[in-house]
């Protein structure tokens, strides 16, 4: 079996969209001036989709969502002709090719969301290729079903997120991640703010089940430092990316406070970089996106490592290229999962480009062990209401 062809298309969003409501998440650009911005950048409202084909007429299916037009371009330009001709069941082989091909100037950032959605797309084949799911080829079942925490009450106002809250509580699930909507530019009453909102939610889901607190890298090391011991009291299961991604030390000092786990790896690349992440003890969850990471070939080491430190990984918004290699792990005890909504900030996008992806029940998801590949198939029911780059 040899790679045939290599195709990527950007799916960018054109439909209804609601407005993100007030300070809904705290983020990198909170620390600058110009508040009106800071909130602007925070859209993910475009997708790559990678379809690559085989000789034998078997297409696997890729993605990745960061910077979908760079991403697509670095595709096109550099990784198809590193992939084209060879057979994919070399996959240690073809990711050595793309990384190190692009070394000089890729290494993180889209370049390896690039070679990730490449990965994804070849993972897809080998499992069609065998008729069996990814996980099959990856350790298999660890689990019965899935656990996933519901993600997303953003910071509106405190009265909309108990509802939200309650709402996913009736429907059973046991675990919340909720939106931090203020940082250290708004002061005191930030502070306040903050505290108010995990208050809130708390009131709602009582003490039995586990609540996740996102910074989204929208505070800084002080700011954290001063919050941490106020969170305290509301058990939180982590607090996530406090920091820049690249302040690892700033994780390792609040790991080392003992306070509240600290968590991270989403704006993270490669084996390299976790390694970098344990080695300091920077985080006590590890959070890749599969399709940020390095693909599934990146993914699975990154997993033994994790492993062998004790770390759990509970990566990054679910979604079927994670939660593969949640079921094969067992060093992966609980998914991520993004509810179906009407698009907001954009996480929910992969709900209307793919078909396949499990929807939660009682706060478990469920893999099929009958639908080979990754098991997502292209939607046909919103392509009206995108744009597709060629
Ligand atoms: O789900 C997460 O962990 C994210 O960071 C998603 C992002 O959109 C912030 O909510
Ligand atoms: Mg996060």
């Amino acid at each position: 079996m040899k790679i045939k062809s290599v195709r990527a298309r950007v799916y960018e969003w054109q439909g209804k969209t609601v407005p993100p409501q007030g300070n809904f998440c705290s983020n990198a650009m909170d620390l600058l001036y110009a508040p009106q911005e800071t909130m602007s950048t925070f859209r993910f409202h475009s997708w790559t989709v990678v379809e690559i084909e085989t000789d034998d007429g078997i297409v696997g299916l890729g993605n990745v969502a960061l910077a979908p037009r760079i991403a697509k371009a670095i595709i096109d330009e550099y990784l198809a002709p590193l992939v084209i001709g060879h057979d994919p069941w070399d996959y240690e082989y073809l990711w050595q090719r793309m990384y190190r091909a692009t070394h000089a100037w890729g290494r993180k950032g889209v370049t390896m969301a690039a070679i990730s959605a490449v990965d994804l797309a070849i993972w897809d084949i080998l499992g069609k290729s065998v008729n069996k799911p990814v996980f099959k080829l990856l350790g298999g079942r660890t689990k019965e079903r899935i656990p996933c925490y519901y993600s997303k009450l953003y910071r509106t106002d405190l009265k909309a997120m108990q509802e939200e809250a309650q709402k996913f509580l009736d429907q059973g699930f046991k675990a919340f991640k909720m939106r931090f909507g203020y940082g250290p530019a708004h002061l005191q009453e930030g502070v306040r703010e903050n505290l108010r909102s995990v208050e809130a939610v708390r009131e709602v889901i009582g003490y039995d089940c586990d609540l996740m607190l996102e910074c989204y890298m929208g505070w800084n090391l002080e700011y954290a430092r001063r919050m941490l011991p106020k969170l305290e009291k509301f058990e939180p299961r982590w607090l996530e990316e406090p920091v820049i991604a690249d302040d690892i030390d700033g994780y390792a000092e609040l790991s080392r406070l003992n306070s509240i786990p600290i968590s991270g790896g989403e704006h993270e690349f490669s084996l390299y970089g976790f390694k970098q992440l344990l080695d300091k003890k920077a985080v006590s969850v590890v959070q890749y996106d599969t399709n940020r990471v390095g693909g599934i070939t990146a993914a699975h080491k990154i997993n033994a490592l994790c492993e062998a430190f004790s770390v759990p990984v509970i990566p990054h918004a679910g979604q079927m290229h994670n939660y593969h290699l949640t079921m094969s792990t067992l060093a992966s005890p609980m998914a991520e999962y993004f509810p179906i909504f009407d698009v907001e900030v954009g996480n929910e996008l992969f709900w209307y480009i793919f078909d396949g992806e499990p929807v939660a029940e009682n706060g478990f998801l469920q893999l099929r062990d009958d639908v080979p590949g990754l098991g997502l198939t292209l939607k046909t029911e919103y392509l009206d209401q995108f744009r597709i780059v060629e």
